[in-house]
């Protein structure tokens, strides 16, 4: 997966489920799991790696929904790190 331009020419992510936001150079995808323990496990997961890769996300949880959204704040949009980040959390996901 890697970043690719949208047909309005804005960078976005060509991966399932990420949606460009209207707003900001940035990503959404809505996880939906199980119940609550799978959902927090799947925070606490990515939590991880989020801190290996110094990149965080911006994400809430609400039941056993997790809706992530991705960007980086240093460079005021999408870079490689999204994509990465992206990536590891919809494996994490099917895990
Ligand atoms: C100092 C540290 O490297 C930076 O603040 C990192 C940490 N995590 C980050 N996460 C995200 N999403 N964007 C950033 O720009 C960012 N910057």
């Amino acid at each position: 997966m890697t970043e690719t331009l949208d047909e309005a020419g804005r960078k976005t992510l060509k991966a399932a489920g990420w949606k460009t936001e209207a707003n900001r150079d940035a990503v959404t995808k809505i996880f939906r799991f199980s119940n609550f323990v799978d959902a927090f496990g799947f925070m606490t997961r990515c939590a991880f790696w989020a801190e290996k890769l110094n990149h965080h996300p911006e994400w809430s949880n609400s039941y056993r929904t997790v809706t992530v959204t991705l960007t980086t704040h240093d460079a005021d949009g999408l870079t490689e790190l999204d994509a990465k980040l992206a990536s590891k959390m919809d494996k994490l996901a099917e895990a």
